[in-house]
């Protein structure tokens, strides 16, 4: 006997769904073997399928699990900011409540630094159960804090050699860097990131654009001259995320309930679709979970070759050196904590790096590991307010910093009233909420940031603001 759809649907009742299709396959595979099957036994093939990861059904919760909330509703004293502040907040928890609702997740936190960023917040940690959810590393896979610390007090030699040897933009190095041979081995021992081979070589050594920026300053301590990079994973952790969220998606279509398949917003920018997860437990999700780890070292070696680079160039000892990601995914236990813009203050990050705005000191930080904050704290400022918004209301120039634009032409979109009031944001990390201390503090010199491209791909003509490459008033 052939099994059909007609049979299941018309002699057992079931209704028709996404995993009928592979039932078939198996009962006719197994009717093959052993002959006709009884309803029974077809009706246990069918429950055992339903059962499996794959197929499981889950229940979002009626109504959000609790999550701390270490975020003053109001943090800045300057009022034209409060309106949008206020609004940074309401959006925050609104969109924190969504993901609470989730069968995965266990718990939450939105740190001092938060703003509203689709479909985590920025600042946001969400601790999930056998699930790797890939919207809440986001793209910027495994974005990150590299700090090395050079036998010099001459910032102005080390921003000179850094603007030399780094590069940003869209395009690729005009002399490639070649990757380390460990690299490549672990590159190529993943299906996943061996297909983005191409992506790793080409963006070797470089930042890309956005916020990524090379700062250099001087520690207060040692009054030693630092670089610190801020820069992600490039086109290998962001085509490594398309693949995630298609994955992720595969297991959605069948185990997840109807409001994650609705694709209605949920709220301004969020979909529950996208919140699809990878169970840990499959091959797709060890898969997944080994290649986030490859592209985190691929990132670690990003930011050493920049930083060994400058060093090369000026021939200087190095005296320190260390690293932090700041969007990511960390196994604890048995849960998955995913940081967008968020530190991990645990034990493994003694020290890690917090970054305000390009006036101010990067903060040398310690966390507590403080249960509101999930061991988490902040990964910088958080912006005020969208771009387009900042950049109607006349950025300014810092004073006596030494801004550099690698496309020469300066993006104002940028500038430090972009980003929410840094003694604000340090003073809820450190007093009101005792997320971390502060252990030393880089006295901002000079920046460097991939800037406006010169072509502006939206009005696909040639922009037209100045070129802005140094700006110091002293
Ligand atoms: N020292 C600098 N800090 C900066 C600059 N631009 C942004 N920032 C801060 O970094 C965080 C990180 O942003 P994210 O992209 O990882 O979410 C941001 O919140 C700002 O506080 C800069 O040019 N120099
Ligand atoms: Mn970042």
């Amino acid at each position: 006997m052939f099994y059909t759809k007609s049979y299941l649907i018309r002699q057992l009742g079931y209704t028709y769904d996404r995993w009928m299709p592979i039932a078939l396959e198996q009962i006719n595979a197994i009717a093959a073997e052993e002959g006709e099957l009884s309803d029974e036994r077809v009706r246990n093939i069918i429950t055992q399928l339903l059962d499996s990861p794959k197929f499981r059904k889950s229940a979002w919760r009626d109504a959000p699990s609790p999550f701390y909330i270490n975020l003053e509703r109001q943090a800045s004293t300057d009022d034209a900011d409060s309106h949008y502040l206020a609004d940074n907040y309401q959006q925050v928890v609104t969109v924190m409540s969504h993901l609470m609702r989730l069968p995965t997740v266990e718990a939450g936190a939105v740190m001092p630094d938060a703003c509203p960023a689709g479909t985590i917040c920025v600042g946001g940690v969400v601790a999930a159960r056998n699930a790797i959810h890939p919207a809440f590393h986001s793209a910027d896979v495994c974005c990150s804090m590299s700090l090395t610390e050079f036998d010099t007090e001459d910032a102005a030699a080390v921003l000179d050699a850094a603007m030399k040897v780094t590069h940003f933009g869209p395009t690729a190095r005009p002399e490639p860097q070649p990757m380390p041979d460990e690299l490549v081995a672990r590159l190529e021992s993943n299906p996943l990131t061996r297909s983005l081979m191409g992506n790793a070589v080409r963006d070797f050594a470089t930042q890309g654009d956005g916020n990524h920026f090379l700062f250099v300053g001087t520690s207060r301590k040692t009054g030693k001259v630092c670089v610190v990079t801020h820069h992600g994973s490039r086109s290998l952790g962001a085509k490594l995320y398309k693949q995630g969220m298609a994955t992720a998606r595969s297991f959605a279509t069948h185990i997840a309930p109807d409001d994650v398949r609705d694709r209605r917003p949920l709220a301004r920018g969020v979909n529950a679709g996208d919140m699809a997860w990878i169970p840990f437990d499959t091959p797709e999700g060890q898969q997944y979970w080994d290649a986030l780890q490859i592209v985190r070292q691929w990132t670690y070696e990003n930011h050493k070759r920049i930083h060994d680079l400058i060093q090369q160039a000026l021939g200087l000892e190095v005296l320190d050196h260390f690293w932090n990601e700041h969007n990511f995914v960390f196994k604890r236990g048995d849960l998955f904590y995913h940081a967008k813009g968020a530190t991990p203050g645990f034990e493994g990050y003694e020290r890690t790096l917090v970054p305000m705005n390009m006036a101010e000191p990067v903060l040398v930080t310690r966390g507590t590991g403080a249960e509101n904050g999930l061991g988490f704290l902040p990964h910088g400022a958080g912006r005020n307010m969208s771009r387009s918004e900042f950049q109607r209301r006349y950025p300014q120039l810092p004073q006596h910093v030494d801004v550099r634009s690698f496309s020469g032409t300066l993006d104002t979109s940028e500038l430090p009233q972009a980003y929410k009031n840094a003694a604000e944001v340090k003073r809820q990390m450190v007093e009101t909420y005792k997320l971390a201390e502060v252990i030393d503090e880089i006295l901002p010199y000079g920046s460097i940031m991939a800037g406006e491209p010169e072509f502006d791909f939206r009005s696909r003509r040639k922009r037209r603001t100045p070129a802005t490459r140094h700006i110091d008033s002293e």
